[in-house]
């Protein structure tokens, strides 16, 4: 199978387990990226089935609206269900590295809303350490040398990712060469860096269920289930 097939195998499973538990007056959040799309294709087809979505990121909701998904402000929704969404990288106990989209702070805070974040990725996120991928950083524009000056101090290699400016009007450091031993301390240290809006480190909120594509079929992990 090829990586799209493991996505489109994944958000098959996701719409498997969310739409029989929707009604009418559900709202579910939505992801960013790649297999998060393939996931709102999908989703699309049973848009008459709840009333709408929370959306992670501005594409993501340019792609439901065209589907005539309605997108709704998360103010304005009292509680999700669901959210779900990829990840860069996601290790056994379901931490996330995310961001490789940029989208990392709106997607931590609609993940902190929902019930049950669930996770889909394809076999090549599956890390035994988070970090190869280099993990993206939120940062406010003025305060960028200085983040990265802090976060040379904790042992990472932060690159400025030219070009690109959050749906916040944010800027991104990705830190490179972290083998991440201990995820929530990290995150932990990194929230405290003044300057820092959001790191792309899921740890203190993972994910719920681990949706992962492989090429003998679409493995679940629980989060309830992990000892
Ligand atoms: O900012 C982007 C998000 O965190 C994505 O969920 C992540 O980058 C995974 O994207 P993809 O499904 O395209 O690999």
């Amino acid at each position: 199978m090829t990586q799209d097939q493991l996505k489109q195998a994944v958000a098959q499973a996701a719409i498997d387990i969310v739409v029989p538990r929707l009604d009418k007056q559900a709202i579910i959040g939505v992801g960013t990226g790649s297999t998060a799309n393939f996931f709102i294709d999908l989703l699309a087809e049973h848009k008459y089935d709840f009333a709408g979505a929370v959306a992670s990121s501005e594409a993501t909701a340019e792609r439901l609206r065209g589907h005539g998904i309605e997108v709704f402000d998360l103010n304005s929704v009292p509680e999700l269900e669901f959210y779900v969404d990829g990840a860069d990288e996601c290790n056994k106990h379901l931490e996330l590295i995310k961001g490789g989209g940029a989208a990392l702070t709106r997607e931590k805070i609609v993940a902190a809303v929902a019930k049950t974040f669930i996770c889909i990725a394809d076999e090549s996120k599956k890390v035994d350490f988070l970090g190869e991928f280099p993990l993206p950083v939120e940062v406010i524009p003025m305060a960028r040398s200085y983040v990265a000056r802090e976060i040379v101090g904790l042992g990472g290699d932060p690159v400025y990712r030219t070009g690109v400016l959050t749906d916040n009007g944010n800027v991104i450091l990705d830190v490179h060469n972290m083998q991440i031993t201990d995820p929530r301390g990290l995150e932990e240290k990194l929230n405290a860096i003044v300057g820092v809006v959001c790191s792309g480190l899921f740890a203190a909120r993972p994910a719920d269920v681990l949706l992962l594509g492989t090429k003998t079929g679409v493995s679940t992990i629980k989060k309830t289930e992990l000892s």
